[in-house]
């Protein structure tokens, strides 16, 4: 018998669930025997479930929120440690999993993909204890756009993100960090470093727009501290698109290796949208990890 877990935030995406979890729970009847929906109470419930999934014998696990219900859900998969199929309905406010799969953004058409799909395998990485599957990052930009308000969300979309990610990098905080991977070790005085596994980065593909959700790498961007003259530079080609130039940053390939903050004890890490680990940080690449439902 196949069965299938739906673990629904109602609370994401201004509590939108509600309109569209009953149509996701009729779809998935007609492709499984049994559906199991529950609904998160708090945080840490969609890894609690999805780990009991795994280990109960549920053949899929869907998730229906933003980047924090699906962080919390992969985290659950990778503690299960078993080929246990994934899906998402995508209701945050950048979703840049869905955006790197070439998904339907809106919940409805995200539904009736699943009427004709198809799995990838995507890799997922560690770092420290935790599982993300989009970025970690670190500095002035992920710092300030933990403070994003609802209303700004709902404004401005991902906008809101680099506006005030935009607005931070002007006073011009820097950290120094020690980073060491297979070719050696290097120290960098950087306002904010991103570790990410997906082309889409805050809804933008502007930063390691070649890599691929299987390319089994972890793409390390170490940020220059950015000047007047750069932001009047970089934020115009930044939103048209324009891939950012080596002027700007320092991208890297790893599949392993270590980040160690070496002045500023505090800076905390942002993963997939929420609170991330501290420092220092041990990543580690999952290649081809989890399987996801695609459209076909
Ligand atoms: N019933 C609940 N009440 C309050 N918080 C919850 C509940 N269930 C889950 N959560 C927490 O809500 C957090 C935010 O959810 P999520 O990121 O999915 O939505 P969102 O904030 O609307 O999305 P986005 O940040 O992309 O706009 C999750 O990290 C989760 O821990």
């Amino acid at each position: 018998m196949k069965r299938c877990m739906l673990i629904v935030n109602p609370t994401a995406g201004r509590e939108r669930a509600k309109y569209h979890k009953n149509t996701l729970k009729v779809q998935l009847e007609s492709m499984f025997d049994a559906v199991e929906l529950r609904q998160t109470g708090q945080a840490g419930d969609a890894t609690k479930w999805a780990e009991e999934a795994v280990l109960t014998g549920f053949d899929s696990v869907f998730c229906m929120g933003g980047d924090g219900t699906l962080n919390e859900t992969i985290n659950g998969l990778a503690r299960g440690n078993k080929p246990v199929k994934f899906g998402f309905i995508p209701m945050g406010t950048v979703n840049d999993l869905a955006r790197a799969l070439q998904m339907p953004l809106h919940p409805e058409a995200a539904i009736a993909m699943l009427k004709n799909c198809r799995t990838v395998n995507v890799d997922i990485a560690r770092a420290n204890d935790r599982y993300f599957i989009n970025t970690i990052a670190a500095g002035i930009m992920p710092a300030a756009v933990g403070h994003v308000s609802i209303e700004q969300k709902t404004r401005l979309g991902p906008l809101a993100y680099f506006l005030t990610g935009i607005k931070a990098m002007q006073t011009h905080q820097t950290s120094l960090f020690k980073i060491e991977t297979d070719d050696g070790q290097a120290i960098y005085r950087s306002p904010m470093i991103i570790a990410m596994l997906t082309n889409s980065v805050g809804s933008f593909r502007n930063i390691a727009p070649q890599a691929r959700v299987d390319d089994g790498k972890i793409w390390l961007a170490v940020f220059k501290d950015f000047n007047y003259l750069d932001l009047l530079k970089i934020v115009p080609e930044f939103l048209a698109g324009t891939p950012l130039s080596s002027e700007f940053m320092t991208l890297k390939t790893l599949t392993h290796g270590k980040i160690t903050l070496l002045d500023d004890p505090f800076l905390s890490t942002n993963m997939d949208g929420d609170k991330g680990p501290d420092f220092p940080l041990e990543l580690q690449i999952l290649p081809s990890f989890l399987t996801v439902y695609v459209p076909a």
